[in-house]
Protein backbone atom coordinates (compact mmCIF):
# COMPACT_ATOMS: atom_id res chain seq x y z
CA UNK A 1 0.00 0.00 0.00
CA UNK A 2 1.23 3.46 -0.82
CA UNK A 3 0.39 6.95 0.67
CA UNK A 4 -0.96 9.35 -2.08
CA UNK A 5 -1.24 13.01 -1.45
CA UNK A 6 -3.57 14.31 -3.36
CA UNK A 7 -3.12 18.03 -4.24
CA UNK A 8 -6.50 19.40 -6.32
CA UNK A 9 -6.95 22.92 -7.10
CA UNK A 10 -7.59 25.26 -10.25
CA UNK A 11 -5.21 25.38 -12.79
CA UNK A 12 -2.91 28.53 -10.68
CA UNK A 13 -4.30 27.51 -7.26
CA UNK A 14 -1.06 27.02 -5.92
CA UNK A 15 -0.64 22.62 -6.61
CA UNK A 16 3.14 22.68 -7.87
CA UNK A 17 4.63 25.32 -5.40
CA UNK A 18 3.07 23.44 -2.32
CA UNK A 19 4.20 19.73 -4.07
CA UNK A 20 7.33 21.21 -3.96
CA UNK A 21 7.42 22.89 -0.03
CA UNK A 22 5.94 19.52 0.89
CA UNK A 23 9.14 17.36 -0.61
CA UNK A 24 11.26 19.61 0.90
CA UNK A 25 9.71 19.39 4.27
CA UNK A 26 8.58 15.83 4.13
CA UNK A 27 11.75 13.81 5.22
CA UNK A 28 10.83 11.22 3.05
CA UNK A 29 10.81 10.64 -0.58
CA UNK A 30 7.39 11.51 -2.50
CA UNK A 31 7.60 10.72 -6.13
CA UNK A 32 5.35 14.16 -7.41
CA UNK A 33 3.54 13.09 -10.68
CA UNK A 34 2.05 16.03 -12.76
CA UNK A 35 0.71 16.12 -16.17
CA UNK A 36 2.73 19.56 -16.06
CA UNK A 37 6.32 17.35 -16.06
CA UNK A 38 4.88 15.77 -19.40
CA UNK A 39 4.10 19.10 -21.17
CA UNK A 40 7.07 20.92 -20.06
CA UNK A 41 9.68 18.02 -21.05
CA UNK A 42 7.65 17.98 -24.14
CA UNK A 43 6.95 13.91 -24.03
CA UNK A 44 2.89 15.25 -24.31
CA UNK A 45 2.17 17.99 -26.59
CA UNK A 46 -1.55 18.04 -27.18
CA UNK A 47 -1.11 20.37 -30.37
CA UNK A 48 0.61 17.74 -32.42
CA UNK A 49 -2.65 15.58 -32.17
CA UNK A 50 -4.76 15.97 -35.37
CA UNK A 51 -7.53 15.31 -33.16
CA UNK A 52 -6.85 15.84 -29.42
CA UNK A 53 -10.30 15.75 -27.99
CA UNK A 54 -10.62 11.97 -29.95
CA UNK A 55 -7.00 11.64 -27.99
CA UNK A 56 -7.34 13.24 -24.75
CA UNK A 57 -9.55 10.00 -22.86
CA UNK A 58 -6.98 7.31 -23.80
CA UNK A 59 -3.95 10.13 -22.61
CA UNK A 60 -5.47 10.61 -19.33
CA UNK A 61 -6.81 7.04 -19.01
CA UNK A 62 -3.10 6.09 -19.31
CA UNK A 63 -1.87 8.93 -17.00
CA UNK A 64 -4.60 7.71 -14.10
CA UNK A 65 -3.01 4.12 -14.62
CA UNK A 66 0.53 5.26 -14.20
CA UNK A 67 -0.49 7.05 -11.32
CA UNK A 68 -1.87 3.86 -9.96
CA UNK A 69 1.24 1.54 -11.30
CA UNK A 70 3.43 3.84 -9.52
CA UNK A 71 1.53 3.77 -6.39
CA UNK A 72 0.93 -0.10 -6.60
CA UNK A 73 4.84 -0.54 -6.66
CA UNK A 74 5.18 1.18 -3.49
CA UNK A 75 5.99 4.63 -3.93
CA UNK A 76 4.58 7.10 -1.97
CA UNK A 77 3.21 10.03 -4.16
CA UNK A 78 2.33 13.73 -4.14
CA UNK A 79 -0.19 13.72 -7.35
CA UNK A 80 -1.20 16.96 -8.98
CA UNK A 81 -4.08 16.71 -11.35
CA UNK A 82 -7.24 18.49 -11.99
CA UNK A 83 -10.64 16.39 -11.87
CA UNK A 84 -12.33 18.72 -14.59
CA UNK A 85 -13.84 15.56 -16.56
CA UNK A 86 -16.95 13.52 -15.47
CA UNK A 87 -15.47 10.01 -14.80
CA UNK A 88 -12.13 10.69 -13.55
CA UNK A 89 -12.57 10.51 -10.04
CA UNK A 90 -14.71 7.49 -10.18
CA UNK A 91 -12.05 5.76 -12.06
CA UNK A 92 -9.23 7.21 -9.53
CA UNK A 93 -11.55 5.39 -7.03
CA UNK A 94 -11.40 2.47 -8.10
CA UNK A 95 -7.40 2.14 -8.93
CA UNK A 96 -6.16 3.88 -5.97
CA UNK A 97 -8.29 1.51 -3.49
CA UNK A 98 -6.13 -0.27 -2.38
CA UNK A 99 -4.20 3.34 -0.74
CA UNK A 100 -3.89 5.42 1.78
CA UNK A 101 -5.00 8.88 -0.08
CA UNK A 102 -5.08 12.78 1.56
CA UNK A 103 -7.07 14.35 -0.23
CA UNK A 104 -6.19 18.12 -0.17
CA UNK A 105 -8.26 21.46 -2.22
CA UNK A 106 -6.73 24.56 -2.45
CA UNK A 107 -9.08 27.23 -2.67
CA UNK A 108 -7.46 30.29 -3.93
CA UNK A 109 -9.92 33.34 -5.29
CA UNK A 110 -10.64 34.27 -8.56
CA UNK A 111 -8.87 37.29 -8.63
CA UNK A 112 -5.85 35.90 -7.12
CA UNK A 113 -5.98 33.06 -10.03
CA UNK A 114 -6.30 35.53 -12.75
CA UNK A 115 -3.80 37.69 -11.42
CA UNK A 116 -1.40 34.73 -11.25
CA UNK A 117 -2.12 33.39 -14.84
CA UNK A 118 -1.72 36.97 -16.47
CA UNK A 119 1.90 36.54 -14.99
CA UNK A 120 2.69 33.24 -15.60
CA UNK A 121 1.92 33.98 -19.36
CA UNK A 122 2.14 30.17 -20.00
CA UNK A 123 -0.80 29.56 -19.45
CA UNK A 124 -4.18 29.39 -21.15
CA UNK A 125 -6.02 32.68 -19.96
CA UNK A 126 -9.39 31.86 -18.69
CA UNK A 127 -8.55 28.24 -17.72
CA UNK A 128 -8.69 28.98 -13.89
CA UNK A 129 -12.00 30.91 -14.27
CA UNK A 130 -12.81 28.10 -16.16
CA UNK A 131 -11.75 25.65 -13.22
CA UNK A 132 -12.73 28.33 -10.48
CA UNK A 133 -16.76 27.38 -10.98
CA UNK A 134 -16.85 23.67 -11.24
CA UNK A 135 -13.33 21.98 -9.87
CA UNK A 136 -14.79 21.72 -6.34
CA UNK A 137 -18.32 20.76 -6.56
CA UNK A 138 -19.33 17.87 -4.81
CA UNK A 139 -16.07 16.41 -3.43
CA UNK A 140 -15.18 15.51 0.13
CA UNK A 141 -11.94 17.03 1.13
CA UNK A 142 -9.34 15.25 4.06
CA UNK A 143 -8.16 19.16 4.35
CA UNK A 144 -9.04 22.55 2.56
CA UNK A 145 -5.73 25.42 2.40
CA UNK A 146 -5.77 28.54 1.42
CA UNK A 147 -4.22 28.84 -1.85
CA UNK A 148 -3.06 32.33 -0.79
CA UNK A 149 -1.92 31.29 2.70
CA UNK A 150 1.94 31.04 3.09
CA UNK A 151 2.98 27.91 1.44
CA UNK A 152 5.49 26.63 4.53
CA UNK A 153 2.22 27.03 7.00
CA UNK A 154 0.18 25.09 4.42
CA UNK A 155 2.64 22.49 3.96
CA UNK A 156 2.80 21.90 7.72
CA UNK A 157 -1.22 21.39 7.45
CA UNK A 158 -1.01 18.35 5.54
CA UNK A 159 2.25 17.06 6.78
CA UNK A 160 0.74 17.50 10.26
CA UNK A 161 -2.66 15.33 8.75
CA UNK A 162 -0.35 12.25 7.97
CA UNK A 163 -1.60 10.29 10.45
CA UNK A 164 -0.78 6.41 10.62
CA UNK A 165 -3.28 5.16 10.09
CA UNK A 166 -5.42 7.08 7.89
CA UNK A 167 -8.75 7.55 7.64
CA UNK A 168 -10.49 6.67 4.91
CA UNK A 169 -10.05 9.09 2.56
CA UNK A 170 -13.21 11.67 1.67
CA UNK A 171 -11.69 10.95 -1.99
CA UNK A 172 -13.48 8.03 -2.09
CA UNK A 173 -17.02 9.23 -0.84
N1 LIG B 1 0.72 30.45 -1.56
C1 LIG B 1 1.04 31.23 -2.58
N2 LIG B 1 1.17 32.55 -2.42
C2 LIG B 1 1.50 33.36 -3.46
N3 LIG B 1 1.72 32.92 -4.73
C3 LIG B 1 1.62 31.60 -4.95
C4 LIG B 1 1.28 30.69 -3.90
N4 LIG B 1 1.23 29.45 -4.42
C5 LIG B 1 1.53 29.58 -5.73
N5 LIG B 1 1.77 30.87 -6.05
C6 LIG B 1 2.13 31.38 -7.38
O1 LIG B 1 1.04 31.11 -8.26
C7 LIG B 1 1.52 30.70 -9.53
C8 LIG B 1 0.92 29.34 -9.88
O2 LIG B 1 1.37 28.40 -8.92
P1 LIG B 1 1.48 26.85 -9.24
O3 LIG B 1 2.29 26.62 -10.47
O4 LIG B 1 1.95 26.21 -7.99
O5 LIG B 1 -0.04 26.51 -9.54
P2 LIG B 1 -0.67 25.14 -10.09
O6 LIG B 1 -1.93 24.94 -9.33
O7 LIG B 1 0.33 24.05 -10.02
O8 LIG B 1 -1.00 25.52 -11.59
P3 LIG B 1 -1.25 24.57 -12.88
O9 LIG B 1 -2.37 23.64 -12.55
O10 LIG B 1 -1.62 25.55 -13.95
O11 LIG B 1 0.03 23.86 -13.16
C9 LIG B 1 3.05 30.68 -9.46
O12 LIG B 1 3.52 31.88 -10.02
C10 LIG B 1 3.32 30.64 -7.96
O13 LIG B 1 4.53 31.28 -7.62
Amino acid sequence: MALVVFLHGPSSSGKSTLAAELRRRAGRPFLHLSIDHLRDSGAWDPARYPDWRGARPGFFSGFHAAVAGFAGAGNDLILEHILDTPGWQAELQVLLASHDVLFVGLHTPLSALQQREAARGDRIIGSAAQDFHSVHAGLTYDITLDGTASVSDSARRVLAALKDPLPRSGFFA
